[in-house]
């Protein structure tokens, strides 16, 4: 995109290669301890605005107003404005095969149509036996019963346990009726046609009971319960092939920037390759949502209104990637705001990576800004879109803050002043615990995220954290 200045005190590598953009980064500088060690700079206080700087040597100096340095909204109330927001559209609902329903939402409570299991089933090789016949049994003092017949497994019982008679059965053969037992194999012995029983089993031991695992008419899944292998695996074993989940929101990706070419486009020089229209496509998808084809759009004011027209007209939800910022041809403010009403909703966090974030409503349908960064785009998406997809799939919230892995982190984090950030970390087990590794701060960097297995949460009330400080990661 066109040249943008650094705030001034802040982001003091920007500052340095906007001065120098060919000089090559010194010694230290672009590693996770380099980073580290730049302690935090005194807030400006929102100092005047950087010129239009014919002095850097840019050219198409013009920019827009800096972001004020205080008074942004953290992610927590970025968040909470967003969903209050964009409330709960009426999703459609639609109907899928057991076979494709992984990840999926369920839309309604499943009811289990039978019990499962059908029938009593033993839990293990042994004998179904009358409990009451082994009262008394002790090492040394074993019951002493009668074989009657066996079950075979997969076809019904055909024999009943009589008073003082046992029948053989396999782990998962139907409990034959009389019986309310089952003794494991190893705990008898043969004599002749007798059976020696050494150990007690009461009733129901050994055995799974019909309906235990589901009960006929009763709730098998929740409404809003993601649909993992374990609740596909309880639906096909109650006989439940056909589901109604929420359909995922359709998304429209718009990717601006003059310099962004498809992924499979040789750049000119200048150019790059888009990584934000992949990387935010598989996010989707990977949340349940349809992204639509990615749509690339040049730094061109109607063409933009063109393609943000077309894409409010297509999806639920439309994401920009870029031009959120202050430079002369970030145009994504300006178009918000010329959205239907209630338009621009907020526009900057005090967060990092992501301060240029911009969410608006144009009517019923959320607008969001991204910043063009991509470690910056993945981690807004994982803050404040993911949550707002996941509401509108009607996925049960998390209980709490959601999982979290405990590290040790292994060098020392300064949080930049007047945001908090989330630092990509990558764990390294370090027999006992985790180490939690910082990986470079520069959110144009996108191996910064392909080794990271979460993220730490430097919030504003804390100045930094030091080297071997127990953190608490945040899955990625
Ligand atoms: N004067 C200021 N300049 C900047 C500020 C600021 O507060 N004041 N914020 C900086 C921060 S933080 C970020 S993040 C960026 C965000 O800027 P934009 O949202 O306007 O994004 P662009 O300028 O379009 O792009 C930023 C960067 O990302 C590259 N990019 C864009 N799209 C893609 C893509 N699809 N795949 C890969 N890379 C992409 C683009 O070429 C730029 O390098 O603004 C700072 N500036
Ligand atoms: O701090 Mo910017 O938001 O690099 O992402």
């Amino acid at each position: 995109m066109a040249g943008y200045e650094p705030e001034p005190g802040h982001e003091p590598d920007v500052a340095a290669r906007a001065a120098e953009p060919r000089a090559p980064a010194p010694a230290g500088v672009g590693t996770a301890a380099g980073s580290a060690s730049q302690g935090p700079v005194p807030d400006p206080g929102g100092g005047p605005a950087p010129a239009s700087s014919p002095e850097s040597g840019l050219p198409g100096g013009g920019f827009r107003a800096p972001f004020p340095s205080a008074g942004l909204p953290t992610v927590a109330e970025a968040l909470q404005r967003i969903l209050a927001a964009a409330g709960r559209p009426p999703l459609a609902t639609e109907e899928v095969p057991l076979a494709v329903a992984l990840g999926r939402v369920l839309a309604k409570p499943v009811y289990a149509p039978e019990d499962v299991p059908g029938f009593h089933r033993s839990t293990v090789d042994g004998y179904a036996v009358r409990s009451q016949d082994l009262r008394g049994v002790e090492p040394g003092r074993p019951a002493r019963l009668q074989v009657a017949g066996r079950v075979l497994a997969g076809q019904p019982a055909q024999v009943t346990v009589e008073p003082g008679q046992a029948v053989a059965v396999p782990t998962g053969g139907m409990l034959p009726p009389g019986a309310d037992c089952v003794v494991m194999f190893e705990h008898t012995t043969r004599e002749g046609p007798w059976l020696l029983v050494h150990r007690f089993a009461g009733p129901g031991d050994n055995v799974i009971a019909r309906g235990e695992d589901a009960a006929a008419g009763l709730a098998l899944l929740p409404a809003g319960r993601r649909l993992g292998p374990a609740e596909l695996g309880a639906l096909a074993g109650a006989g439940v092939t056909r589901l109604a989940v929420a359909r995922g929101p359709r998304v429209a990706l718009l990717l601006t920037g003059d310099e962004v070419v498809p992924p499979g486009q040789v750049p000119a020089p200048g150019q790059i390759r888009d990584i934000n229209g992949v990387a935010l496509t598989a996010a989707l998808r990977q949340d349940g949502a349809e992204p639509l084809d990615p749509v690339y759009v040049p730094d061109e004011p109607d063409a933009f209104r063109q393609a943000l027209g077309a894409a409010l007209a297509a999806a639920d939800l439309v994401l920009i990637s870029g031009g959120s910022s202050v430079g002369e041809r970030d145009l994504t403010a300006e178009l918000a705001a010329e959205l239907e009403p209630p338009g621009v909703i907020l526009h900057g966090i005090a967060l990092k990576p992501g301060k240029p974030t911009l969410f608006a409503m144009a009517g019923r349908k959320p607008v969001f800004g991204l910043p063009g960064n991509p470690v910056s785009a993945l981690v807004v998406y994982r803050l404040l879109v993911r949550p707002l997809i996941q509401r509108w799939l009607g996925l049960a919230p998390e209980p709490g803050p959601g999982p979290r892995i405990r590290a040790r982190l292994e060098t020392a984090l300064r949080r930049p002043p007047g945001r908090e950030e989330y630092v990509p970390v990558a764990l390294i087990w370090r027999g006992g615990e985790y180490g939690a590794r910082p990986q470079p701060r520069k959110s144009g960097l996108i191996s910064a995220l392909t080794g990271a297995q979460g993220l730490v949460h430097l919030p504003l009330e804390i100045e930094g954290l030091p080297a071997g400080a127990e953190v608490e990661v945040i899955p990625w």
